[in-house]
């Protein structure tokens, strides 16, 4: 067995110490936010947040449930297999969804603005039948992305510390669970906040090591050299010249294709996304989506030009771990390379860094699929089919029981495909295939008035069942039999993804025109009603009307917000497909059709975009949230002071009336305002 940079020890104190520290500091935000913001954890405020989350703070929490342990393991997989284009594949690839999204969003807030999940806008519309149908796709989502996160962080776990792959499968989810059931949505908001940040430092940490500080590398300059060298060593069949530095690489193009069809399944087939997209104000969805998604391009594409470029610079150094050995494809697959090349840069300091960072990847995104799933079972399956009268109470134990239950079942799924041999990079491409087909019906649902019920219904499973049969049947054709590494290879992968994407796009016109236009009046989905809280309420002491997101709003009001987010969907729509063009083909087709192969200049220069771009990215989700809750903050930290050197309590009962500015005032018991609508 090869020896880990760190021990077991270090590994088990990082996994099982973090994850309770986060928790710790959950249980106390969640504390602190009751007592000094008067946050009543109602159902509605654990799965909305109260739709109050402003748009520096939803970018985050964009940025850091869409970073996952791929975003950083498999970006850098990509940047060792295919040169410089491999980053830029992925971070293109699965930067659009986010950003086409934000259109999304917005049209989910007008059509039904009471909706917890996007699954209950499509009982809404098509009712029992198409509403479980999306169930399990969305579930499937999740258990897929679950799944990465949990196969890849704990194979960079078991090879830095050596703790066991299945014991890091169980405890890496741990923390996450607790501090998810504290706090609900509002809280992982808050976390999201903090691992961001963690993440963007230790990531402009790695940047500033490999191209400035580092012995063996230390400059744009060096390391093109080293790279000019690997590909004179193992020329990269399909790039162009056989060269690392060029974005013209076949297999690239057919990762970025892949990688697009994917990541459109993930983002608009999970829950999580329209989670974020209702927990935000109205006039903060777009913004919020639209800089997450800016911001996001730079983690994986600067994470991946550091860490995937350092690998193959560093290969043919005794420093690297495995020298004189290239590294193995299936630890390539198991997403290894951006820890050897943190171990190779940095030797044993490298390896913490790399641990913290894929700590705070896995988790952050996990609370968001922890989340996505509790609300589905609890809106969409329990109270819509088992208890419709179901109590804020009994929706919160839902929610709680649910987010423990994923969490295990998960763990002994990792688990399981692990010991069949199945890693974070073959679900990776994995996920189009199974999830994809689901993206053009239940965009169409929002948009899309004569999308009829057979076609909303149909569709799904018609393209996963195309799609089955393209990828297998390529795997068996090119590879004679049906096995994880036939089945896994880029081709059949290809198909089964494209397959999955654009089969809808004859089955829904087809289904939809055989069996006559639905012409949808929009009215059901209006009609979605809120939970109902006033138990938790009245328990409380606390009047509903006054609680964030329980507040019935008045005509008058309704119609300010529905014309604020009639401009935003115009706005939107053009903004995003201009974004989609200039990351899909302005920017890289230029540069993959003329074959260029990067110069020294032109390496160096492409390396500064991308820290910059990070610090851009550190600018908007780390110091723009800060500042958007400047007010907030200063408000619990004086109501702490107070408190703790006993000039003033706060409020056990908070009777509230609204402000002129939207602010919230204590009318008994306290004579200060309290509380800011957020
Ligand atoms: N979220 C992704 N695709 O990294």
């Amino acid at each position: 067995m090869v020896a880990t940079p760190l021990g077991q020890d270090v590994g088990y104190g990082i996994v099982v110490g973090l994850g309770f520290l986060f928790a710790l500091g959950m249980i106390l935000t969640t504390f602190v936010l009751k007592r000094y913001n008067y946050e009543l954890q109602t159902s509605e405020m654990f799965s909305t947040a109260g739709r109050t989350v402003k748009s520096g703070l939803v970018a985050s929490a964009v940025v850091s449930s869409w970073t996952w342990a791929a975003t950083l393991l498999q970006s850098s997989a990509v940047a060792y297999s295919y040169g410089v284009s491999g980053p830029f594949w992925y971070a293109s690839g699965a930067t659009v969804q986010i950003i086409l999204f934000a259109t999304i969003a917005i049209e989910l807030k007008r059509r039904a603005p009471n909706a917890h999940t996007f699954l209950e806008v499509i009982k809404a519309r098509y009712g029992a039948v198409t509403h479980i149908v999306f169930m399990i796709f969305g579930l499937f989502t999740n258990i897929l992305v679950t799944s990465m996160l949990l196969t890849g962080g704990s194979a960079v776990v078991t090879s830095l510390t050596g703790v066991h792959t299945a014991a890091a499968c169980f405890l890496l989810p741990i923390g996450v669970v607790l501090y998810t059931m504290f706090g609900g949505i509002k809280a992982t908001f808050l976390t999201d906040y903090a691992h961001t940040v963690v993440i963007l430092v230790i990531l402009l940490m790695f940047a500033f090591t490999a191209y400035a500080t580092n012995d063996n590398l230390g400059s744009p300059s060096k390391v093109w050299d080293l790279l000019q060298e690997a590909s004179k060593r193992h020329p990269v069949e399909g790039n162009a010249g056989g060269s690392y530095l060029t974005m013209r690489s076949k297999e690239g193009a057919i990762f970025f294709v892949i990688n697009i069809v994917g990541n459109f399944g993930t983002v608009f087939c999970d829950n999580g996304y329209y989670n974020k997209a209702i927990a935000a104000s109205p006039v903060d969805a777009l913004p919020g989506y639209i800089m997450g998604g800016l911001s996001w391009f730079a983690i994986p594409w600067l994470a991946a030009t550091t860490m995937g470029l350092a690998c193959l610079a560093l290969e043919n150094n005794p420093v690297f771990p495995t020298y004189p050995n290239r590294m193995n494809p299936s630890d390539v697959s198991a997403g290894l390379v951006l820890p050897t090349a943190a171990v190779a840069m940095l030797g044993k300091g490298g390896a913490v860094a790399t641990l913290l960072l894929v700590f705070m990847a896995v988790t952050s995104a996990m609370s968001a699929e922890l989340i996505a799933v509790s609300s589905i079972f609890t809106y969409d399956f329990y109270q819509t089919y088992i208890n419709p009268k179901a109590t804020g109470k009994q929706l919160i134990g839902m929610s709680h029981v649910m987010v423990v239950a994923f969490a295990v079942a998960m763990a002994a799924w990792s688990t399981g495909l692990y010991y069949i041999g199945i890693s974070m990079g073959y679900l990776y491409l994995l996920m189009g295939v199974i999830i994809s087909s689901a993206v053009l019906p239940a965009t169409l649902t929002l948009m899309w008035s004569k999308q009829n019920w057979y076609a909303a219904t149909f569709t799904p499973p018609l393209g996963f069942a195309c799609s089955l049969i393209a990828w297998l049947v390529t795997a068996k054709k090119q590879g004679g039999e049906l096995t994880v590494a036939t089945t896994g290879a880029n081709n059949p992968m290809l198909a089964g993804n494209v397959v999955a994407l654009l089969s809808p796009l004859i089955f829904v016109p087809l289904l939809t025109y055989a069996f006559g236009p639905q012409n949808y009046d929009w009215v059901s989905m209006k009609q979605i009603r809120k939970g109902d809280d006033h138990d938790l309420a009245a328990a409380a002491h606390v009047d509903l009307e006054l609680v964030p997101g329980e507040r019935t709003h008045s005509i008058t009001e309704e119609q300010a917000e529905q014309d604020k987010l009639y401009k935003a969907s115009r706005i939107a729509r053009w903004m995003t497909v201009f974004m989609t063009l200039a990351f899909l083909v302005l920017w890289p087709m230029p540069m993959y059709g003329s074959g260029y192969i990067f110069s020294k200049k032109f390496f160096t220069g492409w390396v500064v975009v991308g820290m910059l771009w990070m610090f851009c990215s550190a600018f908007c989700v780390g110091l723009y949230p800060l500042w958007e809750g400047r007010h907030t903050s200063v408000k619990i930290f004086k109501s702490i002071y107070l408190d703790i050197t006993g000039r003033r309590k706060p409020s056990r009962a908070p009777v509230i009336t609204d402000g002129k500015d939207g602010s919230v005032t204590l009318t008994e018991g306290v004579s200060e305002k309290v509380m800011e609508k957020q």
